[in-house]
């Protein structure tokens, strides 16, 4: 598929994005101060600023009513914002709209097709819709990259869930956008389709392609994702490159399996992070997986000896770092 780099010159030169995005890379699409509130007075999105960065896949996680559909729709120009600017390559989405657009795929949930059109001419209408010249060498990469070509003739009422998922990213590409907005791309699939998603997802972003998801899934964010955002009650709570935000924010727990239960922790042990799990069967020491004080080689072993003088053997040891889900839920979680 041919997704040329974008014109290099189009960067945002604003000071405040500048100043804001202290990165190499220039930012493909840069959201600033944000705000939807809908025709009921509900505001859906509150002065939300973003920068998405050019060849990332960036995945947007939000518990339901986050606002996730309301920020896309906008971006995409299907939704008007209350206030607040997004410029895409550039392009301002509202004073430049076409070309703004023109930049964007969007690979809906839904597939809303004529049932009894051909891939082949569903595909090629999409470009169309585009004002772009027929251009069939293009629908062909496409569809062979999405593992279609075989399926040209079929009609679309004829195809399997997972190719009527193809058709749909093969429709968002069809007028050769370089930015592509997937919103729930594998909600409701079974595992294996998800997988073959997933690469179809990674093979497009190693083409330059910038992805952008919407996911329930926090394991499609762990495993896909270069950078995560998290939006909750219409506010980007954190953006975060996902190995830094697993380090940062991931908890250490080394468990040891005691030979005999404890009661309670030794008074010679309580300045130590630890706790009692399983009826007193296990200790646990938390900390975090990030370098801190608790987590150095030499720390840990001083631990493990001071558990020994106090009387506690052990007979299993083993370490578990928390996963991108518990630091989701620990981020989203109303503290009522
Ligand atoms: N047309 C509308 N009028 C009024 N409120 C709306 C409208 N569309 C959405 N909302 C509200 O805005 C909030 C954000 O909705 P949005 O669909 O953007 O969330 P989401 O994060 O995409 O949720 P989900 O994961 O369930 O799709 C919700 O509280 C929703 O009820």
């Amino acid at each position: 598929m041919s997704h040329d780099i974008a014109d290099a010159t189009a960067t945002d030169t604003r000071p405040a994005a500048r100043a804001h995005t202290l990165q190499a890379t220039p930012s493909v699409i840069a959201v600033q101060g944000l705000t939807k509130r809908y025709a009921s007075g509900f505001e859906a999105l509150k002065r939300i600023d973003l920068d998405i960065q050019r060849g990332e896949i960036f995945a947007l996680l939000g518990p339901n009513g986050a606002g996730k559909t309301t920020l896309i729709s906008i971006i995409c120009g299907l939704v008007n914002a209350s206030d607040g600017q997004v410029r895409v390559n550039g392009h301002d989405i509202v004073t430049d709209y076409r070309a703004a657009r023109e930049q964007i795929g969007l690979v809906p949930q839904e597939l809303t097709s004529d049932a009894f059109a051909t891939v082949w001419n569903t595909v090629s209408f999409s470009r169309g819709l585009f004002g772009k010249r027929a251009d069939s060498a293009h629908i062909e990469r496409v569809l062979r990259s999405l593992s279609l070509w075989d399926k040209r003739r079929n009609k679309m009422i004829t195809l399997s869930g997972g190719m009527k998922r193809r058709v749909l990213i093969a429709k968002a590409l069809a007028h050769e956008p370089q930015i592509l907005f997937l919103d729930e791309p594998t909600a409701g699939v079974d595992v294996e389709l998800r997988r073959d998603m997933w690469d179809v997802v990674r093979q497009l972003r190693d083409q330059g392609v910038t992805v952008i998801l919407t996911t329930h899934y926090i394991e499609e964010a762990e495993e896909m994702a270069d950078r995560i955002g998290v939006i909750n009650d219409g506010e980007i709570v954190l953006v975060e490159e996902k190995a830094a935000l697993m380090r940062q924010l991931g908890r250490k727990r080394l468990r040891l399996d005691l030979q005999t239960p404890l009661a309670a922790i030794p008074e010679t042990l309580a300045h130590y992070p630890l706790s009692l799990a399983d009826d007193g069967n296990v200790l646990v020491y938390t900390y975090a997986a990030s370098a801190d004080e608790y987590s150095t080689p030499a720390s840990i072993s001083a631990l493990l000896n001071d558990i020994e003088a106090a009387g506690v053997h052990f007979k299993d040891l083993h370490t578990e770092q928390s996963s991108l889900e518990e630091i989701f839920v620990n981020l989203v979680r109303k503290d009522a």
